[in-house]
């Protein structure tokens, strides 16, 4: 029997937080929360004074206020978000730039090694850059195949790895199928070998816990703009182990890096924290958004996050078995709420069709290559009643055939 989304709405102890996020339209069901994140009702204020008091009022005097926030919201972020030690966790360029410089970073300090790990379903942006890098260096690059449902295999994983092995670099939640990657063991494999872990956590920073410390992680980046509610284009943010940050030369000599940055010096002597993995002026607008977009995070809790996020997507299977699959839908996730985070998939092979009509029926999700639609429930700012509902407009256009009239090749998507 479904259980009625009126009473796991009146007993979630998250519901309150939804009224901390603009909900324009009522009758939108947004479930896109993992690609962007829905506006904080803080955001707009604290940008816009931001803007008339610390830069039309203060001017260049403002600089006081600004030159170390990218550094102090990066501990927020490792103290309520990931957890990490004060001074592991920078804000700032975007998560493809802060992988460039990670792994490269990573590279170089294992200078007698030729080849990096990586698996075939990480995000492009990661297999990207990595085949720069490995292009540049004339380095191997040992590609594991992952199942794109079910996430990584670690004993296929744990095959790959041998003493050649500089750079292991995985995603912690899989962007097409939400699997959880078990961190701790996957950085303990790495380790055996002599490897060096760097972990993209941006379909897990504020919808899982990420064990950094706990797993002995050396290096990780994420974006903000997701779970983190952070906006188009907020800063990203990377995490260096601290025992690491003084072994460790990141490609980019800019001058936000420098010791004694104002004294102008002409040779590039990198400071001994974190801020070495900084490179230029911080983009500081989108850091006060980030700055809000994390603060109902830290004070849900992660804890309290990732119980609802298990609960939503478990309601969101069940509705799924009860309704979908009898139209043709397969759970393109693991089953196991506890191997996968705040997302799920489902497999049709109309997926295209079905995402178009759904978006006319006001559903917003997403459409993942091939053929499957990707639900994002982040847990702040969905209800149980959002993801009923989501999920029976869905079931009556697939039933209705609406889906049908729309064109069959998959453009543009998001
Ligand atoms: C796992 C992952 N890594 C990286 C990115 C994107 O990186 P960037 O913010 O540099 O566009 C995304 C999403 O856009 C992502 O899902
Ligand atoms: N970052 C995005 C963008 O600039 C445009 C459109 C979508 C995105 C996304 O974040 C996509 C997302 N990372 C994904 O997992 O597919």
């Amino acid at each position: 029997m479904l259980t009625s989304p009126t009473i796991l709405d009146a007993a979630d102890p998250l519901a309150r937080f939804q009224a901390d996020f603009v909900r324009s339209d009522p009758d939108l069901i947004y479930l896109d929360g993992n690609s962007l994140g829905r506006l904080p009702r803080a955001t707009a204020d604290r940008v816009a004074t931001a803007i008339t008091e610390e830069w039309g009022r203060g001017l260049i005097r403002s600089w006081s206020h600004w030159i170390d926030l990218a550094r102090e919201i990066g501990d927020r972020i490792g103290a309520g978000v990931v957890s990490a030690r004060p001074g592991e966790v920078l804000v700032g360029d975007s998560t493809t730039v802060n992988l460039y410089k990670l792994a490269a970073a990573a590279l170089d300090a294992r200078p007698d090694r030729r080849v990096i790990v990586l698996d075939d379903d990480n995000f492009p942006t990661d297999l990207y850059v990595l085949q720069g890098l490995a292009a540049a260096r004339n380095l191997e690059l040992r590609v594991l195949h992952t199942d794109i449902d079910a996430g990584i295999d670690v004993d296929a994983l744990r095959a790959a790895l041998d003493d050649d092995v500089a750079l292991l670099c995985l995603s912690h939640v899989a962007y097409r199928s939400g699997a959880l990657a078990d961190m701790s063991t996957i950085t303990e494999a790495a380790h055996a070998v002599g490897a060096l872990v760097l972990w993209d956590l941006s379909h897990a920073a504020g919808s899982v816990p990420v064990p950094l410390t706990e797993s002995g992680a050396d290096l990780a980046v994420g974006c903000t703009y997701k779970y983190l509610n952070g906006g188009p284009g907020a800063p990203a943010f990377l995490y260096v182990r601290r025992e690491l940050q003084a072994t460790l030369r990141q490609p980019i000599w800019g001058w936000f890096g420098q010791q004694d940055q104002f004294a102008m010096g002409s040779t590039y002597q990198p400071v001994a924290g974190i801020e070495r993995f900084a490179v230029g002026t911080p983009p500081v607008l989108g850091l006060y958004a980030v700055e809000e977009g994390i603060r109902p995070v830290v004070e849900a809790g992660i804890d309290a996050i990732r119980a609802k996020g298990v609960a939503l997507t478990s309601y969101a299977v069940d509705l799924s078995d009860a309704w979908l699959t009898p139209l043709g839908f397969r759970l393109a996730s693991p089953r196991d709420a506890a191997r996968r985070g705040g997302h799920v998939s489902l497999y049709h092979p109309d997926g295209w069709r079905i995402c178009q009509a759904l978006i006319a029926r006001d559903v917003v999700p997403d459409y993942r290559t091939p053929d499957r639609l990707r639900l994002g429930f982040s847990p702040l700012t969905t209800s149980f009643e959002d993801v009923w509902t989501g999920l029976s407009r869905l079931r009556d256009l697939v039933a209705a055939e609406e889906h049908l009239t729309f064109d069959a090749t998959p453009g543009r998507v998001t």
